[in-house]
């Protein structure tokens, strides 16, 4: 049976500097949750503060609503798969998957089928006499992945678990770590600094800051609707824009700085005539057309090709630099210095106080309450 993680109003403290700070959420069972945000904002923390490494100084951790904080590690029945796989050097890849099982006092035979069993969920059956020095960092990826699950924890925690591999077996072993995931249904917390890995893996992201949890959604959600800048600058690209918002009845007008505006009407009650926003576009929220046209004009400076699209740098005739994508088939390849205007899909970029920072779409909030 998979449990639910509660994390309530945790604080962690390194003498005078806090690191976590009072920070909430709610894993559900099963769920592939992770927590995402930037080096040094408190992730490994946290998870260590899950699995029992780390103290608590305030606050509490609930598997299945019972307080864990004071439960020590070996009794959490948590797994744990760390960056640098933490696999015995000395031993076989199945004498490293049993060596848990060995601990927990199980019998042979039992032991036995359940490294095989194990060994075949993460497709290393094979290499079982393997010592780890000869397995590529994928395999032994694995052989760590296999060591966690294998004494059926409750949990399972992984801090960043890819990044010593390279670019092609990240992506293969982020696919199948999300496949065995699935199959065996455990409630699991990532960490991980890579944004597209986290939209890749997960059902739900944490997206942190220093020590406070910025916004929490699904990978579609925190991507399309970011709570506030600092999300839509951390997720993926965004192009950031100074408007004036005019209210005309029930909808709103952006005024951009070279005259071009765009009627908005999923902005919420927040929203105040003759405000300052930041509009927040990502690069594929563009339409490019012909120079002269409504648009915000600007100059190809630069692209790259990419496959499946065109990837622009131009400058806005007000100086600001834009990143635009052209889907294949969209329109023809424009070389560098050609001029364009580029006009904004409404309904899906995203528009913020300049204050607070925070969205001011309808509908829009963190999710952490
Ligand atoms: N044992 C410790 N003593 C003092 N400060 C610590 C300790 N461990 C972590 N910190 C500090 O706590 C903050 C959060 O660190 P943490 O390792 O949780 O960040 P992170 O988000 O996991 O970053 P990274 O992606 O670089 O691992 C950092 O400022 C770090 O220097």
């Amino acid at each position: 049976m998979s449990v639910s993680i509660d994390i309530d109003h945790v604080v962690k403290r390194y003498g005078d500097n806090t690191v976590v700070k009072g920070l909430s959420l709610h894993v559900k069972p099963g769920e592939f949750f992770t927590l995402l945000g930037p080096s040094g904002c408190g992730k490994t923390t946290l998870l260590r503060m899950i699995i029992g490494f780390n103290s608590i100084e305030e606050g509490e951790i609930r598997l299945n609503g019972k307080r864990i904080n004071d439960v020590p590690v070996e009794k959490r029945n948590m797994g744990m798969v760390f960056q640098n796989y933490a696999i015995f050097p000395h031993m076989t890849v199945r004498d490293n998957v049993a060596f848990g099982l060995q601990m927990r006092g199980a019998g042979k035979g039992d032991i036995e089928k359940r490294v095989d069993d194990i060994l075949k969920i993460v497709k290393i059956d094979h290499l079982k006499d393997r010592m780890p020095a000869a397995l590529s960092g994928g395999q032994q990826q694995r052989v760590a992945l296999a060591r966690a699950i294998v004494i059926q924890p409750e949990v399972l925690l992984m801090d960043e678990p890819l990044s010593n591999l390279d670019a092609k077996l990240r992506v293969e072993m982020r696919n199948a770590i999300k496949k065995i995931q699935r199959h065996i249904h455990i409630t699991t917390v990532y960490v991980t600094h890579d944004q597209e890995e986290a939209l890749a893996v997960s059902d739900r992201i944490a997206v942190m800051n220093n020590g406070v949890i910025q916004q929490i959604g699904t990978p579609q959600n925190i991507y399309k609707r970011p709570f506030n800048t600092f999300v839509a600058g951390f997720i993926g690209l965004s192009n950031f824009l100074d408007a004036k918002l005019q209210k005309d009845g029930n909808a709103h007008t952006l005024h951009f700085k070279d005259g071009y505006n765009v009627t908005m009407d999923n902005l919420d009650e927040s929203a105040k005539d003759g405000e300052s926003v930041i509009v927040s576009v990502r690069p594929e929220e563009f339409s490019i057309v012909p120079a002269g046209e409504r648009g915000i004009s600007a100059v190809v400076e630069s692209s790259v090709f990419l496959g499946i699209a065109t990837h622009y740098f131009m400058k806005s005739d007000d100086g600001n630099n834009l990143e635009v994508i052209q889907y294949q088939g969209e329109g023809s390849y424009l070389p560098d210095g050609t001029a364009v205007s580029l006009q904004l899909k409404s309904g899906r970029i995203n528009v913020f106080h300049s204050d607070s920072a925070e969205t001011m779409i309808e509908g829009g909030h963190n999710g952490t309450n």
